[in-house]
């Protein structure tokens, strides 16, 4: 049997630095980041909200609707799925039954943030977050209601934009002493300041290299070398699958006929072979013979 989702997300942190964590928006996005090679994925807050439900990055979403989606990815691909969980859904009571539930759906983690329950994406203005002992409330909340000693905590926070860099960095040391295995600073705007983390807490940190926000879009390197442990891709993949499909669309409404978007395309035999399809049509045949139901000409 392989290792539990959380032992598997540390494992991978050790195996590659920093590791490079692919936002899967869905769970065929997920198949593909595994087949080009990462070795972690992650779900994003703002994809489910996006993508799923066509709403705003502002905790509209609940718990089940990101179960779900956790559920989905992790049931096609067995690499460890970090899960963004906005600020936990509600009160002690509400992240125990978070932390529970997304153990149960296969996730290897979670990150949990600082901002109150009426939150921004972490890249907007006007952030307001809780005072340093809710959110370490949070963080022991969720460490007293986890059901698997590897399963991950990720204490995310707000507080550069809002209090400084100093005032992050204090928050972050009380949320690691209070449980948290990992922290994610948002909104960093220097390697510098990546640097300052990493020597403070002492745990794995995460870079969000979520474009188009207030974080430079340092590479890999440059990130290792600041002492980040994890470098997230968030949407990078939706925002390009956005561009494509807009572009489609309007070229068919336009021109009267999808020719010149071909190349846009993924083909169909791409389609089916990170899907498996033809494996899964073979077992078909083998199950109930060929063209079962009568010629293709019976419809
Ligand atoms: C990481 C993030 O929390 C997310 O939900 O993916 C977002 C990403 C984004 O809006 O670009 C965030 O940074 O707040
Ligand atoms: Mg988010």
């Amino acid at each position: 049997m392989s290792a539990a989702p959380g032992q598997r997300l540390r494992e991978a942190i050790q195996a590659e630095v920093p590791l490079q964590v692919a936002g899967a928006i869905h769970a065929y996005s997920a198949i593909m980041a595994e087949r080009v090679g990462f070795r972690s994925l992650y779900l994003s807050g703002a994809g489910v909200a996006n993508a799923s439900f066509g709403l705003p990055d502002l905790g509209m979403t609940t718990l089940s609707d990101c179960l779900e989606e956790t559920r989905r990815i992790t049931s096609v691909t067995e690499l460890p799925l970090l899960v963004d969980v906005d600020t936990g859904f509600g009160g002690a009571f509400q992240i125990a039954r978070m932390m529970k539930e997304m153990n149960r759906a296969g996730a290897a983690g979670i990150h949990i943030e600082d901002q109150i329950s009426d939150k921004r994406c972490g890249h907007r203005p006007g952030k307001t977050i809780v005072k340093q002992e809710e959110m370490v409330d949070r963080i022991k909340a969720a460490a007293d209601a986890r059901m698997d000693s590897s399963f991950v905590i990720m204490a995310r926070t707000d507080a550069i934009a809002v209090e400084g860099l100093q005032a992050a960095i204090e928050r972050a040391c009380a949320c690691v002493e209070a449980g948290a295995d990992m922290i994610f600073p948002e909104a960093v705007t220097s390697l510098d300041d990546y640097r300052a983390f990493a020597n403070a807490v002492q745990v794995p940190i995460l870079a969000n290299m979520t474009e188009f926000g207030q974080t430079p879009l340092f590479t890999v390197e440059e990130l290792g070398k600041a002492g980040v442990g994890l470098a997230l891709y968030p949407l990078s993949a939706f925002r390009a699958m956005n561009a494509a499909a807009l572009n489609v669309y309007q070229a068919i409404r336009s021109e009267g006929t999808q020719r010149n978007v071909m190349d846009r395309m993924q083909t169909r035999a791409d389609l089916y072979d990170y899907l498996n399809y033809y494996d899964f049509e073979k077992k078909l045949d083998q199950l109930y013979g060929f063209n079962k139901g009568g010629s293709s000409d019976d419809g």
